[in-house]
């Protein structure tokens, strides 16, 4: 594929993509931990290669993620359907409410609470990643560590398969200037009860490696 701007969190998951890679005319960047930040340096990237009269075709949000027990495994790829900012909206004593509904104009919310994946560019990565699990990614601004939490996740949104923290900030980066939009994750722990010891890094950025050929 070829124009595609693919960012990661931090500097790891970048050469990981790389090293998938090799030939590939592919520009990856890591651009920081979490939506806003991400989002911000990914609107930054997009806007300068379209004032020098390069724009990049698409956009991917690359990187690890947490996944939900059932859906898919720790060393596992996921392709995100849509990247839901699961954690934007405000708290009340009946529950978590959405931001988008809280009464606010819809334009005041960009892309709305989530960004949906290209149909080209997912049915693309879907056909080189057969063994991908395919579902909605959250986008978090703190891990999830309790019990508690992920069941409450898990019920507000029962087609999510996993978590990471940057996914939806990129996508409404890549929204604002019009590009197609895909997230790419590997698993590199369980969402559950935080328990360090449990988290396959180098496991998750080895199959970060593998599925980045997807990319070329
Ligand atoms: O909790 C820690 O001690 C800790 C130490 C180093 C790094 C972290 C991270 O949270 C890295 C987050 C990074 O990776 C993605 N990620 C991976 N697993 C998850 C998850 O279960 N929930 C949310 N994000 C996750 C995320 O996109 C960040 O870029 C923690």
């Amino acid at each position: 594929m070829t124009g595609l701007l693919v960012v990661t969190a931090v500097p790891a998951e970048a050469e990981a993509v790389r090293a998938g890679l090799p030939d590939a005319d592919m520009v990856v960047v890591p651009v920081g931990v979490g939506p806003a930040v991400a989002g911000a340096a990914t609107a930054r990237l997009l806007a300068l290669a379209e004032a020098a009269g390069r724009p990049y075709q698409g956009v991917v949000s690359a990187g690890v993620a947490g996944g939900f027990a059932g859906a898919v495994a720790v060393g596992g790829t996921v392709l995100g359907t849509r990247s839901v900012a699961a954690d934007l909206g405000a708290e009340s004593p009946a529950g978590f409410i959405p931001v988008d509904e809280l009464g606010m104009p819809p334009e005041l919310l960009g892309g709305g609470v989530a960004i949906a994946a290209d149909p080209d560019l997912l049915a693309t990565l879907q056909s080189n990643l057969p063994e991908a699990t395919v579902g909605a990614v959250l986008t978090v601004s703190t891990v999830t560590g309790t019990a508690r939490s992920t069941e409450e996740l898990r019920r507000r949104h029962p087609d999510a398969v996993a978590e990471a923290m940057e996914g939806y900030g990129v996508g409404v980066a890549a929204a604002h200037a019009g590009l197609p939009f895909v997230e790419l994750r590997t698993v590199s722990n369980p969402i559950g009860p935080r328990d360090r010891d449990a988290w396959r890094m180098r496991e998750a950025l080895a199959a970060l490696t593998t599925a980045a050929a997807a990319l070329a």
